[in-house]
C-alpha cells in the first residue's frame, strides 16, 4: 500500500488549547482522510473556531500535536501552513473593503506561493491563472472589479472562499459559511461545497444550520465545552441522546431525521 494511502491527510492528537483558565478546547484526537467532509457542530463557545485557529496555526496549540499528510505542523506559521496545503475561511467576512474582487483574490493567490519574492508583489502568470481559475470556480466570474465592501453577503462569502482556492488547498476549513444566508442562498453554498469536494479538495466545516452541516457531512463531530461528545454519521447524530438533550433538542432531531429519511432531490 503506498503511504499516502495509510497516512491520514490530518491527525490531531491530544489537543488542548488554554486561554489562561480558560480550556476551549480539551485533550481533542481525530483524523481526517482524503474526501472527508467532516462537519463540526456544537452550542456557542463550544471550542470551535478554536479548533481552526489551532489547525491553521493562527493561535498555536497548548499541548498535543497536529499532524498534517504525517508533518509535524503544530507551532509552523500560519503562511508555512497555507503552503502545505491547509486553507481556511473565517466566521466574519475577511476582505479587504476597499480593494475589487481579484484584487483581494490576488492577494490571497500571491499569499499562497511559497516561492514568492520578497520585497514587492511580483505578480506573475501563474498567480493570474489561480486567480481566474477561483473566481470562475465559485462563480464571482463578471464581477472582479466591483469593491469588495459593497457586495452583498453571499458574494462576500464566495469572495473568501475564492482566496482560499486560491492558494491551491488539499485541506479546507471553512467556518460557518452559511451565516446569515437566506435559503436559496444556502443551497447554492452546497453545491459549491459538493464541486470543491468533487475536485478533490478535502473539507472540514464548522456550522449551526444544522440541514447544512448533516446533508453535506460524510462525518460529524459534535463539541461542548472544548470536548467532543459525538463523532459519527449524520443519521446516528439525530439519534443521539446527549446531542438532543445538550444541542438539537428534540424537534430539530426529528426534521433533520426526516430530512435524511428522505432521497437527495426528493
Ligand atoms: N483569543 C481568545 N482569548 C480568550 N478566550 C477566547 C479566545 N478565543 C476564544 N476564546 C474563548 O474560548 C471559548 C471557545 O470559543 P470559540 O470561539 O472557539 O467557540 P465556538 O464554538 O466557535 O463558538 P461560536 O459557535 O459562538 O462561534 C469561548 O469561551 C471563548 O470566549
Amino acid at each position: 500500500m503506498a503511504a499516502s494511502e495509510q497516512t491520514p491527510l490530518l491527525s490531531v492528537r491530544n489537543v488542548s488549547k488554554q486561554f489562561g483558565a480558560l480550556t476551549a478546547v480539551k485533550d481533542l484526537s481525530f483524523e481526517v482522510n482524503e474526501g472527508d467532509v467532516l462537519g463540526i457542530g456544537g452550542p456557542n463557545g463550544a471550542g470551535k473556531t478554536t479548533l481552526f485557529e489551532v489547525i491553521s496555526g493562527l493561535n498555536p496549540a497548548t499541548r498535543g500535536t497536529i499532524l498534517f499528510r504525517g508533518q509535524d505542523i503544530t507551532h509552523s506559521p500560519p503562511e508555512a501552513i497555507c503552503h502545505v496545503g491547509v486553507a481556511r475561511t473565517f466566521q466574519l467576512n475577511a476582505g479587504f473593503d476597499s480593494l475589487s474582487v481579484r484584487d483581494n483574490v490576488r492577494v490571497a493567490a500571491y499569499f499562497g506561493q511559497d516561492n514568492r519574492r520578497v520585497p514587492g508583489l511580483a505578480i506573475g502568470k501563474e498567480v493570474e491563472a489561480k486567480v481566474d481559475a477561483a473566481i470562475a470556480a465559485v462563480g464571482l466570474k463578471g464581477r472582479e472589479h466591483l469593491i469588495t465592501g459593497q457586495l452583498p453577503v453571499l458574494d462576500r462569502k464566495l469572495l473568501m472562499l475564492a482566496g482560499a482556492i486560491a492558494t491551491s488547498p488539499k485541506l479546507l476549513l471553512m467556518d460557518e459559511p452559511v451565516g446569515g444566508l437566506n435559503p436559496k442562498e444556502i443551497d447554492q453554498m452546497m453545491a459549491l461545497v459538493r464541486s470543491l469536494r468533487a475536485s478533490g479538495i478535502t473539507i472540514i466545516l464548522i456550522e449551526h444550520v444544522m440541514r447544512f452541516l448533516v446533508q453535506l457531512s460524510t462525518r460529524v463531530m459534535i463539541l461542548h465545552h472544548g470536548e467532543r461528545i459525538y463523532e459519527g454519521s449524520p443519521q446516528g447524530l439525530v439519534r443521539d441522546r446527549t446531542v438532543i438533550d445538550v444541542y438539537l433538542g428534540e424537534g430539530a432531531s426529528k426534521r433533520l431525521g426526516s430530512l435524511l429519511a428522505t432521497p437527495a432531490g426528493a
